[in-house]
């Protein structure tokens, strides 16, 4: 039997995957100061992309590439298969803000979200748009507010509406997790995985890579204008190198005596309020050695955990965060 040609939505759908985002070996220049050197990026439909690096790194500056706010002293941008010129209009389906959303402080929150929703076409479905985006942002009870009294989590929150109602297929985020607390982030989280299960590419950016670890897929890490590390989250993870763990254990003099005798850990000061606990550093292996040894002796292995998380240590590394 054969199978039934796709519909018009399939392929409105599969349009959407590919590359939305492909810069190739571009470099930045401010008078004197280098902010982006020989940096590609590739972002596919339906992935979250993170951009991290420290302050400086050049993060906004590679996302004002995208957005077609700067224009590169080199090398080429293009976003959903257009290139970015600066100054040109950006293709439909691109949405997203720099530094900080622009918002009116003087409109209420659905009144910035219908002027956004009606300049992108919207026309009668305005509303509509305007009321789910709100809702899935969490902000429907204070639609009616003007926006002068918003927090910056929730002015970030009604920012990222904003590129909702345009039903964007790629969404350009620039720290976003600024002023978010624990709910603001899982709305965010939440919204992100819907447009990226919808087939639209996300490119955000942050310096911390806690911000980023839930809601990314893979990233791209910046060090002084220098792209470090391009890749799935997993793989960054695995350029964490030695990790340090804390090891709560029942006889904390025994546990430190098998440490110093295992080879590829290292021993570090236990913390003063924590005289039960020992602290190791070294490869998976050996940490894993050296629990079991603990456990061997009758030590009373209680807990163990890494001191910061594989992506967080990766991300230090990485960046020269070790040295500074
Ligand atoms: N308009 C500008 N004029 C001069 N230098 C600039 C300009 N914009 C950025 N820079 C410099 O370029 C480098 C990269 O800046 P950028 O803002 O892209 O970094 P960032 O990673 O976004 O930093 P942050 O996390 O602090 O926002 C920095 O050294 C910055 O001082």
């Amino acid at each position: 039997m054969s199978r039934p040609l796709p519909s018009v939505a399939d392929l409105g759908r599969w349009a959407r995957v590919g590359d939305a985002v492909r810069v190739r070996a571009v470099r930045m220049v401010f008078d004197d100061v280098l902010a982006l050197d020989a940096v590609d990026l590739d972002v596919a439909g339906g992935r979250v992309h993170g951009v991290l690096g420290p302050n400086g790194a050049g993060k906004t500056t590679l996302l004002g590439l995208l957005l077609g706010l700067l224009a590169p002293r080199s090398g080429s941008v293009e976003v959903l298969g257009v290139p970015v010129v600066r100054g040109a209009v950006l293709p439909a389906g691109v949405a997203g803000f720099l530094d900080a959303p622009g918002l009116y402080p003087g409109l209420t929150a659905r009144a910035n979200l219908m002027a956004v929703a009606r300049l992108a076409g919207a026309g009668g479905a305005a509303g509509s748009r305007v009321a789910d985006a709100l809702s899935r942002v969490g902000l429907a009870e204070v639609a009616d507010d003007r926006v002068r009294g918003f927090s910056l989590g929730m002015r970030q929150r009604l920012g990222l509406a904003g590129a909702l109602v345009t039903e964007p297929r790629l969404v350009i985020l620039d720290e976003p997790a600024n002023g978010l607390d624990p709910q603001g982030r899982r709305l965010v989280q939440a919204v992100l995985e819907d447009l990226a299960a919808d087939g639209a590419a996300v490119v955000v950016s942050s310096h911390r890579m806690d911000d980023l670890a839930d809601w990314c897929d893979e990233a791209t890490v910046l060090a002084a204008g220098r792209a470090v590390f391009s890749g799935p989250l997993a793989k960054l993870a695995a350029e964490c190198g030695p990790l340090e763990h804390r090891v709560v254990v029942a006889e904390p003099q025994r546990a430190r005596a098998i440490a110093e005798t295992l080879p590829g850990l290292t021993v570090l000061p236990s913390p003063r309020t924590a005289p039960d606990t020992v602290v190791v550093r070294g490869e998976t292996a050996a940490i894993e050695e050296f629990a079991a040894a603990v456990v061997g002796a009758g030590a009373g292995l209680r807990s163990l955990a890494p001191v910061v998380s594989p992506l967080e240590a990766a991300f230090v590394r990485l960046t020269g965060g070790e040295e500074a």
